[in-house]
């Protein structure tokens, strides 16, 4: 059976060093939901707060309606997988996935039936019979994940379960992994801090920084609508740059980035509070630029320029001094050489606009 699992304004503490201050998350029935950050963050914190390694020093951790503080490790049924595979070596691979069942007072018959249905859910039937150092770094991670699920569990707990894999291994195995989760419906939380990682498997994801979420949502809404400019600059590559906001006749903002260049951002509506012109923090992804041939927009010299066949890499020196990174088409961006001066637009809808301190994205909720 699958769960939901709350944080309520959890806290926890080392010491008296508070690592998590009052932290509320919720995720949902057989969602797949990651816990992405820099090092340090706070991750694999709450991922053993999870799971019961870790004491809690305030607040509710809810599974269903049920809390669960206090309630030990081995009465939480959760399926682990960690980096380190942590298979048994002495074991083949069968003799692996069916250890989990074995305290579990089960028919012999019923544990062959669930281990081959396990075994065939992840792809490693042919490698029944084979010892651990007999198979490659991405068969023993599928064997650990076997083991994981085969124990029905209501919550699979993964701590960067790919780093230990070479990179082509690793996209497969991603793959492999969002596929199995699917096929078996478990809450599933992830920790990573390979933001790629998290985009290709999770349907939500938070970004922590500091034991403190940023942003809580789809890897798209992530991408393109940043809350803050540390998670901007987190996910995905970005430039970020200095503009002026103010309200036209009717409310509508004003974006002015440069001295002559500027662009009304639909669907943002200043009050007054907002309205008088004030310094703002943009966040605009290299694809978002649009080079203009109309003799308006960024006046900007191109520093360098790197077919990669689908894509051309552009760096361009703004007028301000300002390098910035841009991302064409390369079928549109033919003779585009350093040396050549050229004028950037940014496409309106899709510019992120922050408040001066980077905390606050007054572009949030605005359609894209
Ligand atoms: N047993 C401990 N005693 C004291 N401080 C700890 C302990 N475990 C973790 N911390 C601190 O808690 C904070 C969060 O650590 P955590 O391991 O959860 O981070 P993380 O985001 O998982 O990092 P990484 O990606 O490096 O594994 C860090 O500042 C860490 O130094």
């Amino acid at each position: 059976m699958s769960i939901t699992i709350s944080f309520r304004e959890i806290v926890k503490k080392y010491g008296e060093t508070t690592v998590i201050p009052e932290l509320s998350l919720q995720i949902g029935k057989g969602e797949f939901f990651t816990l992405l950050g820099p090092s340090g963050c706070g991750k694999t914190t709450l991922l053993r707060m999870i799971a019961g390694f870790n004491s809690i020093e305030g607040g509710k951790l809810e599974f269903n309606d049920r809390v669960m503080n206090q309630v030990a490790p081995g009465k939480r049924n959760i399926g682990m997988v960690f980096q380190n595979y942590a298979i048994f070596p002495h074991l083949n691979v069968s003799q692996n996935v069916e250890f989990g069942l074995q305290n579990r007072k089960m028919e012999k018959s019923e544990r062959i039936r669930r281990v081959n249905e396990i075994l065939k859910v992840v792809q490693i039937e042919q490698y029944r019979d084979r010892m651990p150092k007999n198979l490659s770094g991405g068969q023993q991670q599928r064997v650990a994940l076997a083991r994981a699920i085969v124990i029905r569990p209501d919550v699979l707990l993964m701590d960067e379960p790919l780093s230990n894999l070479d990179a082509q291994l690793r996209v497969d195995m991603r793959e492999a992994i969002k596929e199995v989760q699917r096929e078996v419906g478990i809450t599933t939380v992830y920790v990573t801090h390979d933001q790629e990682e998290a985009m290709a498997v999770s349907d939500r994801i938070a970004v922590m920084k500091s034991g403190v979420i940023q942003h809580v949502g789809t890897p798209r809404e992530i991408y393109q609508r940043p809350a803050n400019l540390f998670v901007a600059t987190f996910i995905g590559r970005t430039n970020i740059m200095d503009g002026v906001l103010s309200a036209d006749e009717d409310g509508t903002a004003d974006l002015r980035i440069g001295g002559s260049y500027s662009e009304r951002i639909p669907g943002l509506k200043l009050d007054e509070a907002r309205g008088a012109s004030q310094h703002v923090k943009l966040s605009v992804r290299p694809e978002e630029f649009v080079l203009s041939d109309d003799g308006h927009g960024l006046a900007g010299r191109i520093v360098s320029s790197v077919f990669l066949g689908l894509n051309t890499h552009l760096n361009v020196e703004l007028e301000n001094g300002q390098q910035v990174e841009i991302i064409q088409p390369s079928a549109g961006s033919n003779g585009m050489e350093p040396g050549e001066t050229v004028r950037l637009k940014v496409v309106p809808h899709k510019i992120n606009v922050y408040d001066a301190s980077g905390e606050e994205n007054f572009t949030r909720g605005t359609s894209l």
